[in-house]
């Protein structure tokens, strides 16, 4: 399958998980399935903004009494000659004109004397927001400021798209999770990219395990895996130790993507298990498993959580590259201004290029050194 049209697979297959009601606080990251609306007015009661004197009518005033924020109990109407001290934030007798501050007031005993200026220095109600205002649409993902301009007028809990939960099953005699690799060892790369990769796209990284090269093991591990998604490193290939395909098949698992024209990563793939979970498959080589979870994983992930995936930015690349015949070369590369330059020395193992890059650049078949090329950002 072409590359292209395997990432919009992944981003075009799956639906957004269903919605639910969550407390603004803990909603942050999320992606709203309804807009978040105005309760109340924002400010909630005509307030002063500044500390000074409260006033009505013409001057000078007599200072009736102080009202500060938080005030308890009733706050009687100003009679027209009167004053009150006040402070920022304090709900305004009704009747007052103006804040007077008090840098540009003079008081004198019980008496206020002082010049109101273009500016009254009280928030009205509802000046920023009014029941029922926009506060933002749905589809957008929650911010802290999003969630404290929700709390300010008053709505407390939003509808939120469910987020993706992800199962990581990493495959391979070889391989170890923690220190240092004995002869013929070699550490996990995977953990940690997956978990970051599955975060910025929305998901949450909720299991993840070492397996050895046992079709057994890895058909319990996919049947127990209760998640959304399952991503499987290594085992994607055609080796004697590679059991996936075998094993999705008699899983009855629906093939959307089975081998991609691009490299490194073609032996990615992406299907379906008859309960509706994915299966993403990410070949072993760390370089080209990278490759896939940036093709295949989050365009799923993103979809899934509800996040809108645009076209990807495209980028003038230089340098030079192996062209893959009738498929993709995917390469690192830093980007300086307007162009991006190819990072020599890539292969499909080692990630030492992907690390010092800016972005993978996505090289068609023709490409020539200062064409146009789609990227995608490494995690
Ligand atoms: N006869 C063929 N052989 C291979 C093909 C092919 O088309 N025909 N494709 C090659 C390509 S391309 C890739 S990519 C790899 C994919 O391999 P697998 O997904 O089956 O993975 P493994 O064989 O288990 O491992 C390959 C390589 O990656 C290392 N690895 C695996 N998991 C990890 C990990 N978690 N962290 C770090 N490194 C890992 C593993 O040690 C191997 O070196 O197949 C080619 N062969
Ligand atoms: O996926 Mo392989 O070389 O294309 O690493």
């Amino acid at each position: 399958m072409p590359w292209e049209q395997a990432y919009a697979t992944a981003r075009d297959t799956p639906q957004p998980l269903p919605s639910e009601h969550l407390a603004i606080s803990t909603a942050t990251g999320r992606v709203l399935a309804a807009p978040i609306l105005a309760r109340s007015a924002a400010p909630a009661f005509d307030a002063a903004a500044m500390d000074g004197y409260a006033i009505a009518g013409p001057g000078p005033w007599t200072v009736t009494g102080r009202v500060l924020a938080g005030h308890p109990g009733e706050i009687h109407p100003l009679p027209t000659g009167a004053a009150v001290e006040i402070g920022t934030g304090a709900p305004v007798p009704a009747n007052a004109d103006a804040v007077l501050p008090y840098e540009h007031s003079h008081c004198d005993g019980p008496t206020v004397t002082g010049t109101i200026g273009r500016q009254r220095h009280i928030r009205r109600t509802g000046d920023d927001t009014r029941p029922g205002d926009l506060i933002v649409p749905a589809g957008r993902i929650v911010t802290a400021t999003i969630a404290a301009a929700a709390v300010q007028a008053g709505t407390e809990d939003v509808l939120t798209h469910q987020p993706p939960t992800v199962t990581l099953l990493v495959t391979g005699d070889e391989i170890i999770a923690a220190g240092t690799p004995g002869p013929g060892q070699v550490r996990d790369s995977f953990t940690g990219l997956v978990h970051a990769i599955t975060h910025r796209a929305g998901g949450l990284l909720s299991a993840s395990s070492l397996l050895r090269d046992d079709p057994a093991l890895l058909h319990t591990a996919l049947d127990d895996a209760d998640t959304d998604v399952v991503v499987v490193s290594g085992s994607s290939s055609a080796g004697a130790a590679d059991h996936l395909h075998t094993v999705l098949n008699t899983e009855k698992a629906t093939w959307h993507v089975r081998s991609v024209a691009c490299r490194p990563g073609h032996p990615q793939a992406l299907a379906c298990l008859p309960d509706g979970r994915f299966v993403i498959s990410l070949p072993g080589n760390p370089h080209a498993g990278l490759v896939a979870a940036l093709t295949l994983l989050e365009p799923l992930l993103r979809t899934l959580s509800g996040r809108p995936v645009g076209p990807l930015p495209t980028t003038e690349v230089t340098g030079t590259a192996t062209p893959v015949p009738g498929g993709v070369r995917i390469v690192p590369v830093r980007i300086d201004g307007a162009t991006a330059r190819i990072i020599a020395g890539t292969g499909s193992a080692g990630l030492r290029a992907a690390a010092a890059a800016d972005a993978l650049a996505v090289l068609p078949p023709r490409w020539t050194s200062g064409d146009r090329a789609a990227t995608l950002t490494p995690a």
